[in-house]
């Protein structure tokens, strides 16, 4: 693979999630880190300024929960952990919000549990939520919802909840900020002789074993959770890098391809194949739409976007995002697709030109009814 190829995309790559290990964010559990909060705020609004959208996920509710409680070290009981996170939460968002509206931007608070993602309807509205955020040009701060979540069911780390938030968002890269440079072959702080590795393939077995579980004092889930994260962002064909959050610009200089900057995590597959996939592999239709002779072989040899003017009939109750089975004029079943515009309005829209959309709908979001890069032939 040729590293500098794939670092470019970093420069183009529009939708990254950057997630905050405790230890970058509290100063090593000393309280929060307001300048270095700072320095990222300042990084995030130059890559704002670019056209990107950035989500954070940030660590460092119980660590700044500590740091204000007076504890020394962290709590192994949940309702303390709960406790000291309930505490912490409050400085931490609030940090955000004043650094990053220096820079005029707004955020807003997301708590998620591991519930709301695999509810299929709590999935669709954080997403909806999420994207309407990014659209206004807010960034999101994210968290574990720490009081309520249980032992069972905490994602536990974060590197876990920012590989879940950036499949969610359907995230370009994912960058990890850690107190590392990035993975090394063995872990630094027990190997001095460590390497680091610049560019690895996101899921590579070998690369379990080379990260230790271990994390610092404050963190968890160490390098290993980091790895994972990869593996898990590479299957919406996202990928993550893992960097130290104190490098200068770290961000900026990702953003702009520089090489050698912490660990790339390439995923095997591109955004639009690992879509692709993932597309055909889901069970639940939401409805269904039936396409005339034409629209059909536009779709299967043509590889073209399904557009209103060539839809027959629309069954079921769907939303603007959800999945749709397409069918033919034979009412065989073959294709898949993500649906710009809800039932009701692609009912009005059958057999209706892409110029009307406005005229019938009042307004119009896209000419097609599923976007090419949203279809997939079975
Ligand atoms: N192969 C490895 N390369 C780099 N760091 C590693 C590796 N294996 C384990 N680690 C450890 O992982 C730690 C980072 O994990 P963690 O403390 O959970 O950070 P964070 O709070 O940023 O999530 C590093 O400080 C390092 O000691
Ligand atoms: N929700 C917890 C996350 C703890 C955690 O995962 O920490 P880290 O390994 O530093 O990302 C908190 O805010 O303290």
């Amino acid at each position: 693979m040729d590293g500098m190829m794939s670092r470019a995309h970093l420069s183009t790559d529009r939708r990254w999630v950057v997630k905050i290990g405790s230890a970058m964010v509290t100063g090593n559990g000393a309280g929060l880190d307001m300048a270095a909060i700072d320095r990222w705020a300042q990084q995030i609004a130059a890559l704002r300024a670019a056209g990107r959208e950035v989500v954070i996920v940030t660590s460092g509710a119980v660590a700044e929960g500590m740091a204000r409680l007076g504890w020394q070290d962290r709590p192994t009981a949940l309702p303390q952990l709960q406790a000291a996170a309930a505490v912490g939460q409050m400085g931490l968002v609030q940090a955000y919000a004043d650094v990053l509206r220096r820079y005029d931007i707004h955020t807003a608070q997301i708590l998620l549990t591991h519930e709301d993602l695999s509810d299929r309807e709590r999935y669709l509205n954080a997403r909806s939520t999420l994207r309407v955020l990014l659209g206004l040009g807010v960034v999101p701060v994210v968290n574990e919802n720490d009081t309520v979540a249980t032992d069972e069911i905490r994602f536990g780390d974060n590197d876990t909840l920012a590989a879940l938030v950036a499949n969610l968002v359907e995230a370009d890269v994912l960058v990890i900020l850690t107190d590392q440079l990035g993975l090394f072959d063995a872990d630094p702080r027990r190997n001095p002789t460590a390497k680091l590795l610049t560019e690895v393939v996101a899921g590579d077995p070998a690369l379990e074993s080379m990260a230790s579980p271990e994390g610092g004092r404050l963190g968890r889930g160490g390098m290993y959770t980091k790895v994972m994260a990869a593996k898990r962002a590479a299957q919406s064909g996202a990928a993550t890098i893992v960097a130290s959050g104190a490098e200068p610009e770290v961000l900026v200089r990702l953003a702009s391809a520089e090489p050698g900057v912490g660990t790339l995590f390439q995923p095997a597959q591109t955004r639009l194949a690992a879509r692709k996939q993932w597309l055909a592999g889901q069970l639940r239709a939401q409805g269904e739409v039936q396409v005339d002779a034409g629209a059909a072989a536009a779709l299967r040899q043509g590889g073209r976007s399904l557009l209103p003017i060539g839809v027959i009939r629309v069954d079921g109750k769907f939303d603007r995002g959800d999945l749709v089975r397409i069918i033919d004029e034979t009412g065989r079943d073959f294709a898949r697709g993500l649906v710009n515009y809800s039932a009701d309005q692609a009912r009005k829209l059958c057999r209706q030109p892409s110029s009307a959309i406005a005229d019938v709908l009042g307004f119009a979001e896209e000419d097609e009814l599923i976007h090419r890069d949203n279809l997939v032939i079975l």
